[in-house]
């Protein structure tokens, strides 16, 4: 006979152990919250306007379920709700959004919150400790080394590039001519190929197809990139390595870095050959001086943009009228290897590498959306596309000349139309920081405490009905200067500002230029989706989750009537 066993005692602790042991977890955490309530960044955090939070999880649960696009429409109602300084939890993290250009200044101009937020780590198995998110000593003397490599006279032997590329899109988009296409695709590969000649040096004659594989893959992981900002259970690396995100990162960027270790192997193999054959290439003060008196040129705002951003404060500010030969071009990478074999900087192989990735990213993502929404802004407003033509007309007739460094200093109303579209569509449309210290701001005198992470929303400054008349209409003349002169210099920020601003703004104005007028010369271009049905992607570059359509028919070369 079976022995008895009496099942109802051993029931009866089964569901007093998980009694007592939830009541353990819900008072912990009840604690926790109550802890969490009382601390200094609650308190503090909680004088901020925001949407309400659930304890534990604060706001992090609004994401839930949400698809990006509608992720933005979700921060533009808050930001319409509570006004221009907004809080937001996740879990016990303070986050704050600023968007009045005086609050924006505090911290875009200081010297003391220049780390950047947290959430950029996402990028470091990619960009490494580059340019984009080190901190401190490194950011310094990197930067320091990085900037002077975007010097005017350099920019300007590059005008070549700029022209060579832009007219081998021109032959590629022939195919288009009839259909309706996404004009991102060309952009962003014509980009890519512009940047390795130029700032990595690789002539299109060892340039293969891996531009390319690397544009796509650059796209496919700003969108796992995105992703783990906005899933919040992919923030933490021990869920993510387990989701197929992470064999999906493991594989882009071995396709990303495969490229980037090519280029600099070969790079580095050339200076060294050329080194032994005894041919030195020039270094950075060399090419930088003015060529007659050896002086650099003092600060002289040539160009719309040069007034723009003369309040940015950052260490961008030259300017120069000497044309480098052609001999002299360096690329950026090239600069480095000289400066690290002679001594000039301490870089190691693998933070040129880190460098080279932050910049191969930084200057191709934006440049690509930018030169695609303004196609695509000119394809709707037909009278504005006319206007630039006509200047085009202006300057090159019906020629098929390139373009020179003089003529993109004619090109002032194109200038204006890039300028506008970056107000509207900012490729980066918002920047974050993390609080090294508590900040007291204008609005209301409110402080932030330290370890807060700022956001400053880029996208909505750039619409505030204070500073832009009908701030949602596309209108070039917003930087006629006498629109411009009482308007906040921090209500324009694509390129940020301060001493963490875009290394690359004389660059990327200088290539959409040529880039651009020289497609306009060629097309026309008309665009069927108006602005209001764009579908925006803010995917760390802002895009369109529907395609920049386009359709391009041949360019009659005569000026337009403009009504
Ligand atoms: C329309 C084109 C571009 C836009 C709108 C743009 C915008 C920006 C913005 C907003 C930042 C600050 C990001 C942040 O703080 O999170 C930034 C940083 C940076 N950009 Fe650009 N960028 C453009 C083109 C380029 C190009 C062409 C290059 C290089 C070839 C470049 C290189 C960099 C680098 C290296 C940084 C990091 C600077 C630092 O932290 O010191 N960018 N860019």
């Amino acid at each position: 006979m079976a022995p008895f066993v009496d099942d109802t005692v051993y029931v009866d602790w089964t569901t007093r152990f998980v009694f007592y042991a939830l009541v353990a977890v819900v008072s912990g955490l009840w604690m926790i919250h109550r802890w969490q309530q009382q601390s200094r960044l609650f308190r503090l955090g909680n004088v901020l306007p925001g949407p309400e939070g659930v304890p534990f999880f604060g706001n992090a649960l609004l994401a839930l379920g949400k698809k990006p696009d509608q992720l933005v429409n979700i921060g533009l109602e808050y930001a319409e709700r509570h006004g221009t300084v907004i809080r937001g939890w996740l879990g016990s993290k303070l986050i704050v959004f600023l968007l009045d250009p005086e609050d924006i200044e505090i911290i875009l101009n200081s010297q003391v919150h220049i780390d950047k937020a947290p959430e950029y780590r996402f990028f470091k198995p990619w960009l490494g400790e580059g340019l984009l998110i080190s901190t401190g000593n490194k950011w310094r003397s990197h930067r320091k080394m990085i900037a002077p490599t975007f010097h005017i006279n350099i920019l300007k032997s590059f005008v070549g590039v700029f022209n060579q590329n832009s007219k081998n899109v021109v032959e590629k988009l022939r195919k288009e001519v009839g259909t309706t296409f996404d004009v991102h695709d060309y952009m962003s590969t014509a980009t890519v190929d512009i940047l390795l000649e130029t700032a990595m040096g690789i002539t299109r004659k060892t340039q293969d197809e891996s531009g390319f594989d690397y544009a796509m893959a650059v796209m496919k992981m700003c969108d796992i990139i995105h992703q783990r900002h906005y899933k919040f259970w992919l923030r933490f690396d021990s869920i993510f390595k387990f989701s197929s995100f992470f064999e999906k990162q493991k594989q882009l960027l071995g396709i990303i870095h495969g490229l980037t270790n090519k280029v600099i192997k070969n790079k580095k193999q050339t200076y060294l050959e050329n080194k032994d054959k005894g041919i030195v290439p020039p270094t950075l003060a060399e090419l930088t001086q003015n060529e007659e008196d050896g002086s650099v040129l003092a600060n002289d705002a040539k160009t719309l943009s040069d007034a723009v951003f003369k309040g940015y404060r950052d260490d961008l500010d030259f300017n120069d009228d000497n044309d480098v030969g052609e001999k002299k071009r360096l690329a950026f990478l090239d600069l480095m290897i000289e400066s690290a074999q002679n001594g000039t900087h301490q870089l190691t192989d693998h933070e040129i590498k880190e460098e080279v990735d932050t910049i191969m990213f930084e200057g191709h993502d934006t440049t690509a959306a930018g030169s695609s929404f303004v196609l695509c802004l000119l394809g709707i407003y037909k009278d504005v596309q006319a206007k630039v033509y006509n200047e085009l007309y202006d300057i090159f007739g019906d020629s098929d000349r390139p373009a020179t460094f003089a003529d993109t200093l004619e090109m002032k109303y194109l200038e204006r139309v890039i300028l506008e579209t970056l107000r509207l569509y900012p490729p980066v449309p918002a920047i974050a920081r993390k609080l090294n210290t508590d900040v007291n701001i204008v609005t209301n005198n409110y402080l932030i405490p330290a370890s807060t992470t700022v956001v400053i929303g880029t996208y909505k400054v750039h619409r505030s009905p204070k500073h832009y008349k009908d701030p949602d209409t596309f209108n070039p003349d917003n930087f006629l200067p006498e629109n411009m002169s009482n308007r906040h210099y921090y209500s324009y920020i694509p390129f940020s500002a301060g001493p963490r601003s875009c290394v690359g703004r004389k660059y990327a104005l200088l290539k959409l230029k040529i880039l651009l007028s020289t497609i306009l010369r060629n097309y026309e271009c008309t665009s069927t989706v108006p602005e209001k049905d764009f579908k925006l992607l803010g995917d760390i570059i802002l895009k369109r989750s529907d395609g920049f359509r386009l359709q391009i028919a041949p360019r009659i070369r005569k000026p337009t009537n403009v009504a």
